[in-house]
């Protein structure tokens, strides 16, 4: 089964119950080793910027030609081409004119003389828009064949050739025509679309002013402007809505779901077995990790193996990363994400639960374990607590190992009753909850309904296979701007480097240009393939691995987005956050350092304004700017990231609008974002 080459997302459609949500204290008695820090926790500071704090010391470096897939296409490096010598212009304008024009030979490939769009950018003192503007109405007149343009009126002009110049067809000489439309709006024809720097969907954030970022070279789109960025779309691209439905009409729904619970509760070796019945294992593979496992003294960890693939998780006899795995029931396909239980992997948890729809959680039954996970501080309340903060609302209850209690309905009720209560507090409806009493080692009442004689004199629900069956499949916002959130970066087999994400929102085309944020550089794929299998578009909810070309694997972090160019994501590094607090040993005052949790990224952060306590049932104010927030407090909070992050509202794109803090591997607190701040 394939490793980790995970998303998230959680497309619901349902209002998130804020006040209802949370409000359960979490503890946890061991904390992140500094070690394990290192090891798990994603930190940018340490290895991302390698090449670009290399670069900014070795200015002189020449950049490398991109490789291009045609071999027809001009592998023209432009500023061979350029004497800029005699302009006299200093280092930061020489830097714009080149910016300006290799974004105009994105658009006019080499169909106007050099000199012409130096002058004009020039002209137009680097105002990209207004020189391509000015160029493409001269060549409309040159060439006859387009309307003249009406003076332009104001600033925010968008201009679509009506044909794309597709280099690689060879037809270098594309007839085009301006358009002038509305400001504000996205003209949506044929051809390319160009960004006007007043069409903001969402806030810009100026550049990081932390020394880390400051050392980083930015790209020539940054030096240019942030703010204007060029696509070139492909001819005919169709309506997402219906390209979802011509591609996935007849496919059965993608259900991601994320497998939690204590440490050794027996997740891996349910779902291990699961995929063993349902012929995803085959027996030869099964015999093998059956032989494999007796010599190392692990067998009852047999099944365990088929999700546990790596050496240490199987010696150590725990999950370590989320591993995955798929298969299919009635009416879906099911992609499950099995999380490590152990409290040292809650990042990695974290990560898996953020690309899930729904959640399955797992308990031992056995007595004196059940105990040990839920009330003596294990992970079966903080991983419920993290999945239902994390926007996970549909869990299945697998009460798991009953083999060990010889089926007692006593001990299921027992257990039942205590989660219910637990849950309910935790944000769960009891509707959405559904508890299935199994064994993971026999098999009992997974796949098939028990044939247990002790289990049926109680027992007549329906099967976990039937209970995942019946999960909601969250709806996909196809039709939104594209939002993929990197939580996997590797080299891929070819040429570029693969990203691995979930989309959120929005549709993914092979050929698209993207922007990968927060850095803004634009990125074209290369390639596009979802669960291993090759595909030419991916969309809102589909597990991917992108191979990205045009910007340099060093550039791109776990934790960035890819965004559509035109309706980017925001950039930030403040924001408002409604927060509810858990368990804190200290009480939270402005300053507060923390961690945050935001998709698969971890970033160090303060809490720099307490602005409101609220009423945790009404939400109604409280007090102002009170000095400190204790246990199970609501407030309204101003958060301050080291460095900028891709943040949404809340009430914009629900997956990116989450945000975990989390002190010394504890979470103390979970948070919706209200606002973003420019500043
Ligand atoms: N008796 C019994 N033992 C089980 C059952 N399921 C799992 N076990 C045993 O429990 C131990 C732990 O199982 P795992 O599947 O590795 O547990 P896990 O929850 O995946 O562990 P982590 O991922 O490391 O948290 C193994 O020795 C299993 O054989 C069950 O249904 N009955």
């Amino acid at each position: 089964m394939a490793r980790h080459r995970n998303v998230r997302n959680r497309n619901y459609s349902d209002d998130y119950d804020y006040d209802d949500v949370y409000g359960h204290s979490v503890e946890e008695d061991s904390c992140l080793s500094p070690s394990d820090t290192a090891q798990w926790m994603y930190d940018r500071s340490r290895n991302q910027q390698a090449i670009s704090n290399f670069l900014d010391n070795h200015n002189d470096i020449q950049e490398e030609a991109e490789e291009l897939p045609e071999p027809s296409v001009r592998t023209l490096d432009r500023r061979e081409s350029m004497d800029l010598r005699g302009l006299n212009l200093n280092e930061e304008d020489e830097a714009k004119l080149m910016s300006c024009l290799d974004e105009l030979r994105n658009v006019l490939g080499d169909t106007i003389p050099e000199n012409i769009l130096v002058q004009s950018v020039l002209t137009h003192k680097f105002n990209y828009n207004k020189a391509l503007d000015e160029i493409l109405n001269n060549k409309s007149k040159d060439e006859g064949k387009c309307k003249p343009q009406p003076a332009i009126q104001v600033p925010t002009v968008l201009i679509e050739p009506i044909k794309a110049p597709i280099l690689t067809t060879g037809d270098k000489t594309p007839k085009v025509i301006a358009t002038k439309i509305e400001p504000n709006k996205v003209a949506v024809i044929k051809g390319f679309k160009i960004e006007d720097e007043n069409i903001k969907s969402c806030p810009q954030t100026p550049r990081d002013q932390s020394p880390a970022n400051r050392e980083r070279t930015p790209s020539r789109l940054e030096q240019a402007d942030e703010n204007k960025v060029i696509i070139k779309i492909k001819e005919n691209k169709s309506d997402p809505n219906t390209q979802f439905l011509n591609e996935r009409g007849s496919d059965k729904d993608h259900l991601y779901i994320v497998v939690i619970g204590h440490v050794d509760a027996g997740k891996s070796t349910l779902m291990g077995r699961i995929l063993c019945e349902l012929g995803e294992v085959s027996q030869r593979t099964l015999h093998k990790y059956e032989q494999e496992s007796k010599k190392i003294g692990k067998q009852s960890f047999m099944y365990a193996w088929v999700l546990d693939e790596t050496g240490e998780e199987r010696v150590r006899g725990i999950t370590m990363d989320v591993g995955r795995a798929q298969f299919e029931t009635k009416t879906k396909k099911v992609i499950i994400l099995d999380a490590p239980g152990h409290a040292d992997f809650i990042p990695n948890m974290i990560t898996g639960a953020g690309q899930a729809d729904v959640a399955l959680l797992v308990v031992d039954a056995t007595r004196g374990e059940f105990e040990s996970g839920f009330e003596l501080g294990g992970q079966t309340r903080e991983h419920a607590l993290l999945v239902r903060s994390l926007g996970v609302n549909q869990l299945a209850v697998a009460v798991n190992k009953l083999d060990t209690t010889n089926w007692s309905q006593e001990r299921f009720d027992e257990i039942t009753k205590k989660l219910k209560a637990f849950l309910k507090q935790a944000g769960f409806k009891d509707s959405d909850v559904t508890f299935v009493p199994c064994s993971g080692l026999t098999g009992e009442n997974l796949v098939k309904n028990s044939t247990e004689p002790e289990l049926l004199k109680w027992y007549s629900g329906p099967s976990l296979l039937e209970v995942i069956d019946k999960f909601n499949v969250p709806q996909r916002l196809v039709s939104k701007p594209l939002r993929l959130s990197i939580n996997d970066i590797f080299k891929g087999t070819g040429s570029g480097f693969c990203v691995a994400g979930r989309i959120e929102n929005g549709v993914i085309n092979k050929g698209d240009k993207v922007l990968v944020c927060p850095t803004k550089e634009m990125a074209e794929v290369r390639s596009l393939s979802i669960n291993d299998l090759v595909s030419n578009v991916a969309f809102a909810g589909d597990q991917v691995s992108v191979t990205l070309s045009g910007v340099e694997m060093q550039n791109v972090s776990i934790g960035y987005i890819l965004s559509d160019p035109i309706q980017q994501v925001p950039v930030t590094s403040r924001f408002e956050a409604r927060l509810v607090v858990f368990n804190v040993k200290v009480p939270i005052t402005k300053g507060f350092p923390v961690l945050i949790h935001h998709q698969s990224l971890v970033e160090s952060a303060n809490i720099i304004k307490i602005k409101a306590l609220l009423n945790k049932s009404t939400g109604e104010v409280l007090k102002k700017k009170p000095r400190c927030l204790g246990n199970n407090s609501v407030a309204v909070v101003d958060i301050e990231v080291c460095r900028p992050i891709c943040i949404e509202r809340y009430k914009d794109v629900k997956e990116l609008g989450r945000v975990m803090l989390r002190v010394a591997g504890v979470t103390i607190a979970a948070g919706l974002v209200t606002d973003i701040f420019t500043t």
